[in-house]
């Protein structure tokens, strides 16, 4: 059984070359963790005593402002940060999909790169070989598979990205948002794999500033404010709280399938 356990934890980036008269300005600002600047090196405090609880068939959407701590957060889930202070133990493997470029070299055609990728997210090279065919399919790259990643266009490396993504068979699955770039005609294709992907994952954590997709893959909701967990509950309650005002509403009464009002919260 899979799960993330966090007590306590907090999360400093000190840093070096900061000058302390655009700190001073920094600190007007309503966006971005909590800077602290009393000792000789400012630290931004980007997580701040954070205590979570997450747990196999968890379907977790992760919300707040712009530089609120949420990336911040799914490295500190992911074992990629260690907590500066606090504990975290992480149970299961992870697939961090946080830039979905990463992993990805150009040099190399499209082909290479899908098992690249694939061996990068925790996949085995048999595993990768036997869904080869099916992610060229789904990409439609055709014979572009064989040019070298470098001469592709930022759609078409989203494409290749999203066909392995959505391939892999995650214990915890942390997903950062980026994934757009793609024409609506392949999203909606791009959909359907992401919510099968979701479906056999464990645990999901997603970062995400729309409503529709945090509907679509998530039932209960993160809201991250200056480093904090400002509330961790039901996906709608949260987002009513972050948002002000209810995004499921209109629909209420009469339908269980949610008709969202808008996008993001900032
Ligand atoms: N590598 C880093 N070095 C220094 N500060 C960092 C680093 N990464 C994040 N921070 C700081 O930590 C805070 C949280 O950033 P984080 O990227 O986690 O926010 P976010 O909620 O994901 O933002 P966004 O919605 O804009 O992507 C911010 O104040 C940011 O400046």
């Amino acid at each position: 059984m899979v799960s993330i356990d966090v007590w306590n934890a907090s999360v400093d980036f000190p840093i070096f070359d900061a000058k302390s008269r655009s700190l001073k300005k920094l600190a007007l600002g309503k966006v971005g963790g909590k800077i602290e600047s009393e000792g000789r090196v400012p630290i931004i405090e980007a997580l701040h005593d954070i205590t979570l609880s997450l747990k196999d068939g968890d379907r977790v959407g992760l919300v707040g402002h712009n530089g609120a701590g949420k990336s911040t957060l799914l490295r500190l889930l992911a074992g990629i940060y260690e907590p500066t202070r606090g504990h975290s133990r992480i149970i299961g493997k992870v697939a961090p999909v946080f830039d979905l470029g990463v992993g990805m070299d150009p040099e190399i055609s499209g082909y290479e790169n899908i098992m690249i990728r694939g061996l990068f997210l925790g996949m085995s090279r048999k595993q990768m070989e036997s869904r080869v065919d099916d992610i060229a399919q789904f990409t439609e790259l055709g014979d572009y598979l064989q040019m070298p990643l470098r001469t592709y266009s930022t759609g078409m490396r989203v494409r290749l990205a999203l066909g392995v993504v959505t391939s892999i068979n995650p214990e915890i699955l942390l997903l950062d948002e980026g994934i757009g770039a793609v024409d609506a005609a392949f999203m909606a294709k791009a959909r359907d794999r992401l919510k099968d992907l979701v479906a056999r994952s464990g645990l999901l954590v997603f970062a995400n500033h729309s409503d529709e997709f945090l509907a679509e893959f998530c039932d209960k909701a993160i809201w991250m404010d200056e480093g904090h967990v400002k509330m961790f509950g039901g996906l709608r309650e949260v987002l009513t709280a972050y948002k002000g005002f209810d995004p499921f509403e209109r629909t209420h009464q009469h339908d269980e399938t949610p008709v969202l009002s808008g996008n993001g919260g900032e």
